[in-house]
């Protein structure tokens, strides 16, 4: 079966920023089809080494200049870091038009402040993708301020498809999805290169410990998906009374894993909603 989308867009993408979440969505962007690289300008502040880099391995086009970028994109991508995006945004004012379709990716930043900044009333969606957007496997919250267009908002959803699964939902839960999926790549990660480390630590080969457990990984988020049971469900029958998994959940319990875990995603949600408050 081809993975191939037909294009979605005869117009030119523009990417504002070019660091680890452009690149993420560049290569699952381009390797769904859904535009051909020819159409895609990606722009950075000043790290031309960066740019080359992008056009060598997609075969997109870079440059510096962010007006004719911005001017020329008939979907722009807003992928700078918060504490960036009121300089940059500043520096677009009168640049973009209501025909444009801003799309942005930025953590925390409502779609109020950025029509502000580009003192537009432009179509704008806040999204917020993962970097699994590079495998086609994001988790993207998307939501839309009042001058997007159902096929705009059609377009963005079918962009995000393509890279992912998509949830549209109210703005304000955007913060949210950042603390959760948004951030949530890593604390995986996290989890990860603590059980290959143990595994190494108790004496197996290094990269035997590293396939173990990326199929332990990928096997669980399979029967999660397939069978739709509930996780707890799931813990319970690979736990025999008296058994190893007992003895290893309760040490995570007496370290409080689970709190440890809710915990880390409510500050991270509330992280958000500090960069949307406090870079205004
Ligand atoms: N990384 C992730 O997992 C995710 C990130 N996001 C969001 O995406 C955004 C980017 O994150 P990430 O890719 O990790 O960040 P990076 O630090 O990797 O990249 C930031 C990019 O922004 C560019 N930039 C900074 N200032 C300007 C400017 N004034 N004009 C043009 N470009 C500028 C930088 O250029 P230069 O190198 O030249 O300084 C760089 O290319 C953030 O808002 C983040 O919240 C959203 C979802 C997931
Ligand atoms: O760490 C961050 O702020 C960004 C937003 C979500 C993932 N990375």
């Amino acid at each position: 079966m081809s993975n191939q989308t037909a294009s979605i867009t005869t117009g030119q993408i523009g990417f504002l920023g070019a660091g680890s979440i452009v690149e993420a969505m560049l290569s699952g962007i381009l390797k769904k089809g859904l535009t051909a690289a020819d159409r895609i300008f990606v722009t950075n502040r000043n790290n031309s080494e960066r740019l080359e880099q992008l056009t060598d391995a997609y075969g997109v086009n870079a440059t510096t200049d962010k007006l004719a970028v911005a001017r020329a994109s008939d979907i722009l991508i807003l992928a700078i870091k918060p504490k960036d995006a009121g300089e940059a945004l500043l520096e677009l004012r009168g640049t973009i038009s209501p025909n444009q379709l801003i799309i942005s990716v930025i953590a925390g930043v409502p779609t109020s402040l950025i029509g502000e900044w580009l003192g537009v009333d432009c179509p704008i969606i806040r999204t917020m993708p993962n970097t699994s957007s590079a495998v086609g496997l994001s988790a993207t919250g998307l939501s839309a301020n009042a001058f997007v267009r159902p096929e705009q908002l059609a377009l963005a959803t079918r962009l995000f498809e393509a890279i992912g699964t998509v949830h549209e939902v109210a703005e304000e839960e955007l913060d949210i999805i950042t603390g959760l999926s948004g951030s949530g790549p890593a604390y995986i990660y996290y989890l990860v290169e603590a059980m290959m480390g143990a595994g190494a630590t108790a004496g197996l080969d290094r990269e035997m410990a590293r396939q173990l457990t990326l199929q332990t990984v990928i096997g669980a988020a399979h029967m999660l998906l397939e069978t739709r049971a509930e996780p707890a469900l799931l813990r319970r029958q690979v736990t025999s009374p008296g058994g190893t998994t007992q003895a290893g959940l309760e040490v995570l319990e007496s370290y409080r894993f689970q709190e440890a875990v809710t915990a880390a995603i409510l500050r991270a949600t509330e992280r958000a909603r500090e960069m949307g408050a406090q870079y205004r």
